[in-house]
């Protein structure tokens, strides 16, 4: 049975693609899907080339806009017929409620989202803000849309979106880094191609599921593989001093948020 209602995808790349996932495996009402190339689309979706081989009478829900920041201002003029009636809403990077009115127009419902890719598995993490056009109903439908693919967090500020891009957003990739690292670090030190990337995965992989199945604090979870005066205690020592992961991520996070500030526009 659909529990999701139709929408309109503009851009099906990485993040497109991955909430589209998401959505299709929880039973997406029929739903159209703006992009230029072909893409494996279960019935009864479709996919169209451009806005203008959308059917006027399809009615969604939602516009969901995923394409890369600089590319969604030629294309919003375009969903006219559509927007008016339907809660949008943008996961551009940066891109700010000011800069989205003035392109939808400022008597449209936007939403200001930021998913990240986890979505694909259900195991997003979004946070979200409407103008005061969205109302109650359209709120939660967003609500709903998003919940589908993960975690929702609705933001009491606009300002909070570029820390909450930074940590959450762009989050996956700092992960990724780590599994990377780590798979190299045990390379340089003797381990094997195969070896090395099957501990560093599994170990990410592992202490997630871990994170996500336990009560206890990351910190808790932590402290219970540090022994005092054992093995894991001299690595945690490096890495909690100030100078060195702490002040790393501080700065790193500051750098995205920055960057997510710049491109408001
Ligand atoms: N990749 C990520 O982890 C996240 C990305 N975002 C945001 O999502 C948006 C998309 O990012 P990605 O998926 O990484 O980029 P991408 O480049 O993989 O996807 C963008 C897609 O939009 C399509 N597109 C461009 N113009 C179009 C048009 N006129 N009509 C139809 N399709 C069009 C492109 O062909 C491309 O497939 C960006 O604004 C980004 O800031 C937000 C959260 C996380
Ligand atoms: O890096 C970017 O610009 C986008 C926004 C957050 C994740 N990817």
């Amino acid at each position: 049975m659909s529990n999701i209602p139709p929408i309109l995808l503009i851009g099906c790349g990485h993040m497109g693609k991955a909430m589209l996932k998401g959505w299709i495996q929880k039973g997406l009402s029929p739903s159209f899907i703006v992009h230029r190339h072909e893409i494996e689309l279960p019935a009864p979706h479709k996919r169209v080339n451009s806005v203008h081989d959308i059917p006027q009478d399809f009615k969604p829900a939602a516009i969901i806009l995923a394409t890369k920041p600089h590319q969604a201002q030629e294309i919003i003029p375009d969903l006219a017929p559509w927007s008016k009636n339907a809660v949008n809403i943008s996961v551009l990077g940066g891109r700010n409620l000011t800069w989205l009115e003035q392109q939808f127009g400022s008597d449209t419902a936007i939403v200001r989202a930021m998913p990240n890719t986890p979505s694909e598995l259900g195991l997003g993490m979004t946070s979200a803000i409407g103008n005061p056009i969205v109302n109650s109903h359209q709120k939660e439908l967003t609500d709903a849309l998003l919940r589908a693919i993960g975690e929702v967090a609705w933001l009491q500020s606009e300002q909070d979106m570029d820390v909450a891009t930074a940590i959450a957003g762009s989050g996956p990739a700092y992960i990724f880094l780590l599994a990377e690292l780590l798979q190299k670090v045990g390379e340089e030190k003797g381990l094997s191609k195969e070896l090395a990337k099957l501990l560093a995965r599994q170990t990410v992989v592992g202490s997630a599921a871990l994170l996500s199945r336990s009560k206890e604090e990351s910190e808790d979870l932590r402290k219970a593989v540090a022994t005092p005066n054992g093995i894991t205690e001299r690595a945690v020592n490096v890495l909690i001093d100030r100078k060195a992961w702490p002040d790393a991520l501080s700065k790193a996070i500051q750098a995205a948020a920055d960057r997510s500030k710049e491109m408001a526009s």
